[in-house]
């Protein structure tokens, strides 16, 4: 494919993405990202042309924003906004979590709706995007506080979603807590006991595994990454940054598999034990983040072994394998280069697009491993996707019947990625893998469905 037309390509899609969605930087880093990826494929199909498939894509089926007002323990009023982005319902109603975060806005649930469709696609499972969430900060506020304001965000939601319409979950900021309250709340509203959430609890209709999912699922890719390069985790250092549900679970798989996980962080900053972060401080990490709900930093104050660095991200650690799981942008080119430097040889994002553009660059250019987040992150959403199905059957799996399908997803995914990432002298562009593979089943849903 000649490289100008690629190029000329890219630019005037991307021109009209900003000039339709001014004011959005995530959101066109996102699509960036993606048409990049797409433009020879889509130039050697004009049906896809033709038929403004990706153009469709790119505009979100509908976005509901609302008023969030609720009562904080000081009897004042609060005001919030709420989103839901319902982007594509191609393969599947509308899937994907619910972020309360103060940095919240329509920029980054487009970013992080549009990258769903395209997870969702590579799970195999009948799930399309859609995102949601709230600017609603829950740090420091009380359980009392937090169920209030869940109560009224789904009083609103309520008639926009369902089982077979849209089905939210968690992300940053909603967690088992959240998704309790939301759920409790939207049962009274729709009189009904249905599977309109994923991630509930064990003993009310949840997946075994949905917690454990997205960590376990980034592990696995990278697995699956190091294998074709005859690598392990085993004996391997390994730098992870959040310290939240997905940074929790992605610690616990790597020490399973022989792994010394040394970083977490949090948005103050990160603590690096140098002597390895074991099952017994793992357990403290739990506690801290999910029960205390306090701070990284307070791991160092219990494990002076531990240094805690104010205000930095975990990049100029020394290690092999690096595993962002805290958020967007968190892994600039400079910290790129740092690793690159340090020795690591892969990269497998359990955040939604941690690493910037240049950051990606530099990992294709001296081809280290490098696993997308809309790849390697997609075990949380396929577990989800298995919660839907145990809740339409009205069945349980066992967590060993869910991991082995949960193993066998990201292999699949794995595959799919090299089928379609495979470059000339065997280097595998995972971006350009995922990227494409996700595209082509709901371009082709699409294609069957006409102009809709
Ligand atoms: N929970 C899930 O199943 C999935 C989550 N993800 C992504 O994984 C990432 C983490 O999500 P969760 O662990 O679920 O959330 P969480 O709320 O449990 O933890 C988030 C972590 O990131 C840290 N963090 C947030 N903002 C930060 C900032 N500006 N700088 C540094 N650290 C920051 C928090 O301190 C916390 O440790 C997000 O990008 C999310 O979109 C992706 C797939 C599924
Ligand atoms: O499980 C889900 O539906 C949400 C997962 C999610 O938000 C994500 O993959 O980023």
């Amino acid at each position: 494919m000649n490289d100008s037309k690629v190029l000329k390509y890219v630019e005037d899609f991307m021109a009209n993405v900003k000039a339709k969605n001014p004011n959005e930087p995530e959101f066109h880093q996102a699509v960036h990202e993606v048409v990049e990826s797409l433009a020879p494929f889509i130039l050697e199909n004009p049906v896809l042309m033709k038929n403004k498939v990706l153009e469709r894509m790119t505009e979100p089926e509908r976005i509901i924003s609302f008023r969030v007002p609720w009562v904080d323990d000081q009897g004042e009023i609060q005001i919030n906004k709420g989103y839901r982005v319902q982007m594509n319902s191609a393969i599947g109603p509308y899937k994907g979590g619910l972020r309360f975060h103060a940095s919240v806005n329509q920029s980054i649930l487009k970013f992080l709706a549009f990258e769903q469709v395209l997870k969702n696609s590579l799970t195999s499972l009948p799930m399309g995007g859609g995102k949601g969430g709230s600017d609603f900060n829950p740090k420091g506020k009380s359980d009392n506080e937090v169920m209030r304001f869940c109560q009224s965000f789904v009083t609103e939601l309520e008639r926009h979603i369902g089982p077979n319409t849209d089905v939210p979950a968690g992300d940053i900021g909603v967690g088992g807590r959240e998704i309790g309250f939301i759920f409790g709340q939207y049962k009274r509203l729709a009189n009904a006991f249905q599977g309109t959430f994923t991630g509930k609890g064990a003993e009310w209709g949840g997946s075994p595994l949905r917690p454990e999912a997205t960590g376990y699922g980034a592990v696995y890719f990278a697995q699956e990454m190091m294998a074709t390069k005859g690598e392990s985790f085993k004996g391997k250092t390994v730098a992870v940054s959040g310290s939240g549900n997905v940074a929790q679970y992605a610690v616990e798989k790597v020490l399973e598999l022989g792994g010394k996980p040394v970083t977490l962080s949090d948005s103050s900053g990160y603590i690096y034990d140098p002597k390895g972060i074991d099952a017994e401080k793992l357990e403290y990490v739990k506690l801290l983040k999910n029960a205390i709900r306090g701070r990284i930093k307070e791991y160092a104050e219990k494990y002076p072994e531990a240094e805690y660095h104010e205000g930095e991200r975990p990049w100029s650690v020394k290690c092999d394998i690096a595993i962002p799981s805290a958020t967007q942008n968190e892994l600039n080119g400079d910290d790129a280069h740092t690793l690159i430097e340090n020795g690591c040889i892969c990269v497998s994002e359990g955040a939604n697009m941690p690493s910037t553009p240049e950051a990606v660059d530099l990992f294709h250019e001296k081809k280290i491993l490098f696993g997308p987040g809309k790849a390697a992150n997609a075990g949380g959403v396929s577990v989800s996707g298995l919660e839907m199905s145990q809740n339409s059957m009205r069945i349980s799996w066992t967590p060993e019947e869910v991991d082995e399908k949960l193993k066998t997803i990201m292999k699949n995914i794995h595959a799919a990625c090299v089928k379609h990432g495979k470059e000339e002298g065997g280097f595998v562009n995972y971006v350009k893998g995922a990227n494409v593979s996700g595209f082509i089943k709901v371009a082709n849903a699409m294609l069957a469905q006409g102009v809709v």
